[in-house]
């Protein structure tokens, strides 16, 4: 990559004890990318994307956001320039939508009036209704919706960096093709720079520029999805780009068998 890249992770390990989270992760996200890790329960995803924002420090090694090691980043540079988006519902019970979203302006001391205005703002990119929505208590939301409100809430300080964990896991598969389509139209209008956490493939290929595969703390192969499937390093990333494949084309098959 010839351009200073937004994210770096340079031979990043972190250590709890006895147990390596990661060990010697090393990845490069270019401006405007959407870098997908992929990888099974425990492999190390959300260790490596929370040395990003700094939710986990490195035992060892650096992470750089636009060229600047993020230790050297004041919080509210860090919380302004990374949105972050939770793996379980990161939005506060007792807060209603728009105080969940004004969080951070709030936080960074936004006028009042301003931050009325960009929380009515990210509700419409979400595509609900502020009439409607922003009053309401979390727990009054489907998973779809509260998943919307939380994409929101990482947009509100207009971050160039996205980081998601496993953000649409939960859903039926409907309204996470749905959630996945408006992320889309999202990275496209604003240029995020996304770091994505997954454990589904075909979610990976379906989203990803590029893809990571961890396993066992550490970085497998990166690749587009494309390139991992033609040339996998192993068995068993070959094993885990096909299988997916195969049970569509099995599922198919039953299909047409069964049609009339
Ligand atoms: N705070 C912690 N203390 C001790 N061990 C931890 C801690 N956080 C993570 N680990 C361990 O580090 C390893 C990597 O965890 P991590 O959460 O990064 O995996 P993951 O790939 O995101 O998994 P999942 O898909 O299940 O969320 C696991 O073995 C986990 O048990």
């Amino acid at each position: 990559m010839s351009a200073t890249p937004m994210i770096a992770l340079e031979q990043v390990r972190k250590t709890y004890g006895a147990v390596t989270a990661i060990a010697d992760v090393s990845l490069e996200v270019a401006e405007g990318e959407l870098l997908v890790l992929l990888g099974g329960s425990g492999s190390g995803k959300t260790t490596a994307l929370k040395t990003i924002n700094r939710l986990v420090e490195p035992t060892s090694g650096r992470v750089c956001v636009a060229g600047e090691d993020v230790r050297a980043l004041p919080g509210p540079l860090l919380r302004r320039r990374v949105g972050y988006v939770f793996q379980r519902l990161g939005l506060f019970p007792h807060m209603t939508v728009a105080e969940n979203i004004g969080v951070t302006p709030s936080l960074l001391g936004w006028p009042r009036s301003q931050i009325d205005a960009r929380v009515d703002e990210l509700l419409a990119m979400v595509e609900l209704d502020p009439a409607v929505f922003r009053e309401r208590e979390p727990a009054a939301l489907s998973g779809g919706q509260a998943q919307r409100v939380a994409v929101a809430r990482a947009l509100a300080a207009e971050p160039r960096v996205m980081l998601l964990d496993e953000p649409f896991g939960a859903l039926d598969p409907r309204t996470r093709g749905l959630l996945q389509t408006a992320l889309m139209n999202l990275r496209a209008r604003l240029g995020l720079t996304i770091v994505f956490v997954t454990h589904d493939v075909v979610e990976a290929l379906l989203l990803g520029d590029r893809i990571a595969v961890m396993r066992a703390g550490r970085v497998v192969q990166v690749g587009s999805g494309r390139e991992l499937a033609h040339t996998p390093a192993d068995a068993e990333v070959r094993a885990l780009l096909t299988e997916p494949l195969e049970q569509a084309a099995a599922a198919r098959a039953r299909l047409l068998a069964e049609a009339p």
